[in-house]
């Protein structure tokens, strides 16, 4: 019991509830009447998980009401998940609870395969977190976090085939090479200084640029872009489940951190509200063919589709914009900011990269930007980035997903029930010593010389982007902004710590996500005279 009440209370901290309210007797009083409800719930049903799951992977027995809680939300997820399947089934998967839910961890490329291949449909669910309704636009509005439906279906093929089509990626690289041609200016100002950036906020920035003027067709004012990454790094530390999302008698315990959820929402709403308003107001000054045919119009053209199947409300075409926000503006910069630190600590792989790409790109027009077509022509910027999503998946849980039916996993020898929660540790695949030999864990992008894995979510070793029915939609565009982000940093820049210092191993934070443990700050040398 007394352990019940430090996990609930290591909760609230979590939720930023303690701070807030710092422990008066009334919420001891709370804490303390939840724990002992939950204790004496699970001595009458707790006992039974055993016979009733008799083929559920192997696992840590769950403490007490929480399960394995701790497992999921202390310290680093990932890595306990990795170590806890090597201990109990081999390195492939590992049986958990939290609550009454069965959870479980995939962690080899086989099973990852009939999880998201093989019974795909069965695990296309997301779960129902009480943070989707407050936070986002209630459960099935958007993507991220709806259930699997015909209406997601439609809403994901809106994103592949009409948002993120190769064409309109290809059509607008224009936008991506003027804010990477600001970026580079702004850099090569300060190299009298020689100041280090944080090269993560660098990338973020620009992202949210290039993102905005995808959806908008013009920047945000100044300043207005650190603003916007500043609120998705708050809605991704909010976006996290809670003892009460699986135990819902203790979900009145969280009052406050659903009113500080309302908060953030409101502020991502007067942004969105913005941006729907001086659209309505130009649609009205100009006529239609003046208006830009970007994602911002796609979207509000579904207001009055002539197919009522295809007709979105305006809720909906808000959530979409969240959507576009949360999921694609943290994971570029994470993944640039992983690329650069390897490079910056691998010397060897960062001059082999440059020669590929002065040889492609030619020392003659010395301002010209790396294009898509160049990178085409890079198959070693390829490997490189290859190896960066397979040492660091910035996701490195992929989003979970929620069973809805049993299914039996590894040729029959287990039992998974319907309801069950279901990780994929892209982390682990990425570090399976049967795919990737002695060296799994050295960054060493000749190794796809000889396997030819990609991320796109067909090889079952490589999931950064995850894979099937919920795969990632801005693989597209999170592929293009990584690629060209690095190939033009290494092309016009020297990238060197400050005090001469040399980066030699890299660890990572700990937490859900994936970042390294200590912000890049580098300064950047610039390396020939840009005729901007
Ligand atoms: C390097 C960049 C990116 C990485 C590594 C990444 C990774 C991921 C991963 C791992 C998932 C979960 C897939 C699964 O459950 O199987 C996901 C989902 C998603 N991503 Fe990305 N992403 C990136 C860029 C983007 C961009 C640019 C956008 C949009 C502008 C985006 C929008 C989404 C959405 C809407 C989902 C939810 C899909 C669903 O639930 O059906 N992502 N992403």
């Amino acid at each position: 019991m007394a352990e019940g009440v430090l996990v609930v209370l290591r909760n609230l901290r979590q939720s930023g509830e303690l701070d807030a309210v710092s422990m008066t007797p009334a919420l001891w009083a709370r804490v303390v009447v939840a724990a002992a409800i939950g204790f004496v719930i699970m001595s009458v049903l707790g006992p039974r998980r055993s016979t009733r799951l008799k083929k559920f992977p192997p696992g840590p027995p769950g403490r007490s009401i929480m399960g394995n809680w701790d497992v999921f939300f202390s310290g680093s997820p990932r890595q306990k998940l990795m170590q806890l399947a090597k201990q109990y089934a081999n390195g492939e998967i590992v049986g958990l609870r939290i609550g009454f839910r069965p959870v479980v961890c995939v962690c080899s490329s086989r099973l990852a395969k009939e999880l998201l291949h093989s019974h795909d449909k069965i695990f296309a669910n997301r779960p129902r977190y009480d943070f989707c309704q407050t936070l986002f636009y209630g459960y099935d509005s958007a993507v991220i976090f709806s259930r699997y439906s015909a209406h997601l279906v439609r809403l994901r093929k809106l994103f592949t085939l009409q948002l993120f089509t190769p064409k309109r990626l290809s059509d607008l690289q224009f936008i991506r090479q003027e804010e990477m041609r600001k970026v580079i200016s702004a850099l090569h100002r300060t190299q009298t200084t020689r100041l280090a950036h944080k090269v993560e906020k660098i990338v973020s920035d620009m992202a949210c640029n290039i993102t905005v003027r995808l959806l908008q067709s013009r920047a945000f004012e100044q300043d207005k872009c650190s603003e916007l990454n500043e609120l998705v790094r708050k809605l991704e530390h909010s976006s996290i489940p809670m003892l009460g999302d699986f135990i819902p008698w203790i979900k009145w315990l969280y009052f406050s951190k659903r009113a500080s959820e309302r908060r953030i929402h409101r502020e991502f709403e007067d942004i969105i509200d913005k941006m729907i308003l001086d659209r309505r107001q130009l649609l009205r000054r100009c006529a239609a063919e003046e208006v830009p045919t970007d994602f911002l119009q796609v979207l509000l053209s579904k207001e009055q589709d002539e197919n009522p199947d295809e007709v979105l409300t305006i809720q909906e075409i808000k959530a979409i914009i969240l959507d576009i926000f949360a999921g694609g503006l943290h994971t570029s910069s994470a993944t640039v900011e992983w690329a650069m630190s390897e490079l910056m600590s691998n010397p060897r792989v960062m001059e082999k990269l440059r020669a590929e790409i002065d040889s492609v790109k030619g020392l003659r027009d010395k301002s010209a930007l790396v294009t898509d077509e160049d990178v085409g022509r890079m198959p070693y910027l390829e490997k490189v980035i290859r190896e960066v999503f397979r040492l660091h998946p910035v996701v490195p849980l992929l989003v979970p997903r929620l069973s809805t039916q049993e299914v039996e996993v590894a040729s029959g020898e287990y039992s998974l029930p319907q309801g069950t929660l279901a990780y994929v540790n892209a982390w682990a695949l990425g570090r399976e010593e049967r795919t990737w030999g002695p060296r799994a864990s050295e960054f060493w992008p000749e190794r796809f010389e000889e396997q030819c894995l990609d991320v796109k979510g067909q090889h079952f070793e490589l999931l950064p982007f995850g894979s099937g029915r919920r795969m990632c939609p801005g693989m597209r565009l999170g592929l293009a902004i990584v690629h060209f982000t690095v190939a033009n940093f290494v092309r016009f820049f020297d990238w060197q710590l400050p005090d001469g210092r040399s980066l030699t191993e890299l660890s990572e934070s700990v937490g859900r996500g994936n970042s390294p443990s200590t912000s890049l700050h580098a300064i950047p040398i610039p390396r020939r005279d840009l005729l901007l």
